[in-house]
């Protein structure tokens, strides 16, 4: 089953309060999804990821098709049982991993043909085969297989892109429609063309997905383009339909993203940056492995109460990244998605107390945002 709730809509922004309900779970809105791009969140176990508050999780078609396979996660019973989190999953279709991880792929109308990443083997992806890979991991929100058009690209570029990746939501919506517990969302392109947006926005909407998804922004664009862009297009999609913005950068992308009306929105950063010792706090950032923090035995973030920064210093953490160990990108990880999931908390209070953009000009001004 598939059901969004529309709670409230802000007075003074588009920033809206929601709740997803699938058959793993509940999700409430706006929300913060942490990436598991091979079946796992980097260092993560389900329970650790349930215990700093993550509500679902993403993974990866074109990962998991490569490696172990569709026929293992078959046998396995699904992703779920397979990477044993019983909470929401949604998967991403392929096609941007395609053309972000392998090289001399080829776009044809039929689909993309392109050389797998890991061993060089001839591969083909079309919106019929994204769907059947999704329908075996048993994601409950997958995505239609769309193409992400690089930036900058021509107007022509992009009209040609983005009529293609109406094509091909269509065949996605008909070779998906007897699959009643997953949920298929279309996913709006256009560049950073507003009448090509206005085209793909309609168009989707037109195809009554359950949920859409705007893509091909954060690809490089400076941030004010992509909220140009963003607050444009909210405008053409359903209130009591879910909004995701794909592949957002940092928190302050997070902000920008619910005050343009976005209720879902995923990024690999702070798992990413927490493994090189990058950790987020309330002053900003900082780099944990800076001999600084040699005899610093204050705790990462001093308005954090996760696990990491209840029971370790940053002398110590620094110590871990110092001398390779291990535990080092853990405790980074779990702090990292802990202060992202509570700031999403925070922001959800915000919207029910009319404070959000408050909160997000107190945020800013802590963290050294502009
Ligand atoms: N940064 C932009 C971005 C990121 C992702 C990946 S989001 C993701 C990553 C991992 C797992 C699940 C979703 C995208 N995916 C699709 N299908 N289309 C896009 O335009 C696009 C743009
Ligand atoms: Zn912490």
């Amino acid at each position: 089953m598939f059901k969004f709730e529309l709670l409230k809509t802000a007075k003074d922004s588009k920033a809206r309060l929601g709740k997803i309900t699938t058959n793993h779970g509940e999700i409430e809105t706006p929300i913060f999804m942490p990436v598991g791009t091979r079946a796992t969140v980097k260092t993560m176990t389900p329970d650790e990821l349930k215990e700093i508050g993550s509500q679902i999780i993403l993974s990866n078609t074109y990962h998991l098709f490569l490696r172990p396979g569709t026929e293992i996660i078959e046998k396995a019973g699904g992703l779920h049982k397979f990477m044993n989190w019983d909470k929401p999953i949604l998967t991403d279709s392929g096609g941007f991993q395609v053309f972000s991880l392998s090289d001399n792929r080829k776009i044809t109308e039929e689909g993309v043909h392109f050389r797998s990443h890991i061993d060089g083997s001839k591969m083909f992806i079309s919106p019929e085969k994204s769907i059947d890979i999704q329908n075996i991991l048993g994601s409950d929100i997958i995505m239609a297989f769309d193409e992400c058009a690089p930036y900058p690209a021509s107007h022509e570029y992009i009209d040609d892109s983005m009529r293609r990746t109406l094509r091909w939501a269509k065949r996605c919506k008909e070779h998906h429609k007897n699959i009643d517990n997953q949920t298929l969302f279309g996913i709006i392109q256009g560049g950073m063309y507003k009448d090509l947006r206005e085209i793909s926005a309609r168009e989707m909407v037109d195809m009554d997905f359950k949920g859409y998804s705007i893509g091909g922004l954060s690809v490089g664009e400076p941030l004010d383009l992509m909220n140009d862009i963003l607050d444009f297009t909210t405008d053409f999609m359903p209130e009591n339909k879910p909004r995701y913005l794909m592949g957002v950068g940092s928190p302050d992308y997070l902000f920008e993203a619910v005050e343009r009306g976005i209720d879902m929105a995923d990024c690999v950063l702070p798992t990413r940056i927490a493994r090189n010792g990058t950790v987020l706090t309330h002053k900003g950032r900082i780099a944990i492995k800076n001999a600084v923090y040699k005899e610093d035995f204050s705790r990462l973030d001093e308005d954090c109460d996760c696990y990491t920064c209840k029971n370790f210093s940053k002398a110590y953490i620094r110590h871990l990244f110092n001398v390779d160990e291990i535990l080092g990108m853990r405790l980074a990880t779990i702090h990292n998605l802990y202060f992202l999931l509570q700031t999403m908390k925070n922001i959800r209070d915000s919207i029910k107390g009319d404070y959000f953009l408050e909160y997000k000009n107190d945020f800013y001004k802590k963290f050294g945002y502009k």
